[in-house]
């Protein structure tokens, strides 16, 4: 049988990203452009988008974006003094969760959804290094829909690195990078569609640390 044009076409290579101190990777074409705007379109309908706040220094402020959480049952999470239950896994994230896995050899046991509405919305700089995480965690991160810049910092230089996230991308940090660089992403003037982005973890049980 012939090859389809989709199969030959389709490159997984994935960039290493030379940051110091860090473990990046990009795979930018991880999921084929149709497949990634259906999931984008699914994952807008099908996913329980919340809006979150959060308190910070005793003041409560809204999320800029909407947030869900899906998980294994025992998987419960604290962000920003903030704790999430974990919903129960849509057949698209289970799908998802066991691709990243098999690229990254890693498990994972949740996922963070996020829906940036339009260039208003955003998340500022952090790391992901809650002690639930564990040290040096694996975090696979999948984009749907606008391509959002992803702003990292280097912990102890004035290093920054811009990396734009395209629909259908796969970037997984590991090694040291939550530990020597935060990241964020910027709000922007630019009238923007939607996105959604979903950053696979594991969250280690409590009788583990
Ligand atoms: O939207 C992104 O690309 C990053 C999201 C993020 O940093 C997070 O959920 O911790
Ligand atoms: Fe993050």
């Amino acid at each position: 049988m012939q090859q389809s044009l989709f199969d030959s076409d389709y490159d997984n290579t994935p960039i290493i990203l030379h940051m110091p101190d860090a473990d990046v990777v990009y795979y930018p074409n991880f999921i084929p452009p149709p497949r990634a705007s259906e999931l984008m379109v699914i994952l807008q309908q099908t996913i329980l988008w919340k809006k979150d706040q959060i308190t910070l220094y005793g003041k409560i402020f809204n999320v800029p974006r909407l947030q869900a959480w899906y998980g294994d049952d025992d998987a419960a999470y604290e962000y920003s003094g903030l704790t999430m239950q974990p919903q129960t896994w849509t057949k698209e994230l289970l799908e998802l969760k066991k691709i990243c896995e098999q690229t990254t050899k890693t498990q994972f046991n949740s996922v963070l959804a996020n829906l940036y509405r339009n260039g208003a919305d955003g998340v500022g700089r952090h790391a992901d290094d809650e002690k639930e995480l564990g040290q040096n965690p694996v975090i696979a991160s999948l984009s749907f829909g606008e391509t959002r810049n992803l702003d990292f910092y280097h912990n102890h230089s004035t290093q920054k690195l811009r990396l734009p996230l395209e629909s259908g991308s796969l970037l997984v940090m590991k090694g040291g990078t939550q530990a020597n660089w935060q990241h964020g992403v910027a709000k922007s003037k630019k009238v923007l569609g939607p996105r959604v982005n979903l950053t696979f973890r594991s969250i280690k049980k409590n009788s583990d640390f």
